[in-house]
């Protein structure tokens, strides 16, 4: 096995916009990392992008098609099987969209190599508030969706839905992340939740977070019910084991 492979993962629905840039500066970090786009059948063509570039950059950029807009954790958890097949040691999530900075993802994989952290979350609330552009009402959801996960779960971080993070092997190992049943954006939650149940340390490491530029949000109500249920499910099953 090679030493230090780390693969950053990202979930892709429509998102030809974005795609060319994200792999030119995800392929450009050092150390070298690896990329892995999950993507939903998009039918802007995204996946084809990323096909016409894999020669390019010699085995470092990777793609998983699925046949339909599966949901963001399902994807997911086909990219952590992944990662632990083809023996990754660091696994970043991140979005499409720019709304992380690719830039930042050195800092996160350092902070799980160099400190007791099994989990480094990019965070939009660990130093204040540090997004961009967002409309007032996405902020007020967003606050409040996290302020109630934190109070409910009793999770010791406070960007709880993150979708930015690098994750140590070990952690993926050890919770069943074929078990997460979150699909929307609890399944950042759940994903948290587990870790930390799981006797893993969580750590925080502030970022700024920019509204996306290009291509449209695919956040709905589904997703918000799905947050506001799920977290009860999981206080429960932590106090009275599976349901
Ligand atoms: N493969 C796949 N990808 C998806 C799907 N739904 C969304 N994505 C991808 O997942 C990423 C995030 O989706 P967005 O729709 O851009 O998320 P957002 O509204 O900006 O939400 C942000 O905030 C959430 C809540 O705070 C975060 O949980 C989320 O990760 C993200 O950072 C993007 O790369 C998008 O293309 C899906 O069904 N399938």
């Amino acid at each position: 096995m090679m030493s230090d492979k780390t693969l950053v993962i990202v979930p892709t629905y429509n998102e030809s916009h974005n795609v060319p840039r994200l792999i030119e500066q995800v392929m450009g970090l050092a150390p070298a990392m690896h990329l892995l786009i999950v993507d939903d059948g998009s039918p802007d063509g995204t996946a084809q992008i990323v096909k016409d570039q894999q020669e390019q950059y010699g085995g470092r950029l990777h793609l998983i098609e699925r046949s339909g807009k599966l949901g963001l954790g399902t994807a997911y958890v086909r990219g952590f099987k992944y990662a632990l097949e083809h023996e990754y040691d660091y696994i970043c999530e991140m979005d499409a969209d720019f709304s992380h900075d690719p830039d930042d993802l050195p800092r996160l994989v350092n902070k799980v190599k160099n400190s007791d952290a099994d989990v480094a979350i990019g965070s939009r609330y660990a130093d204040g508030i540090s997004i961009i552009n967002w409309p007032l009402s996405r902020l007020i959801l967003s606050y409040s969706a996290n302020l109630y996960a934190r109070y409910i779960t009793g999770l010791p971080i406070f960007d709880t839905t993150a979708g930015f993070k690098c994750i140590h092997r070990n952690v993926l190992e050890h919770i069943p992340v074929d078990g997460i049943k979150s699909n929307g954006y609890a399944f950042q939650i759940e994903l948290h939740f587990r870790a930390w149940q799981a006797g893993f340390t969580l750590r925080e490491v502030a970022i700024i977070f920019r509204e996306r530029e290009e291509g449209v949000s695919k956040m709905s109500k589904g997703i918000v019910w799905e947050a506001i249920w799920r977290v009860w499910t999981l206080k429960l099953q932590s106090i009275f084991g599976t349901l």
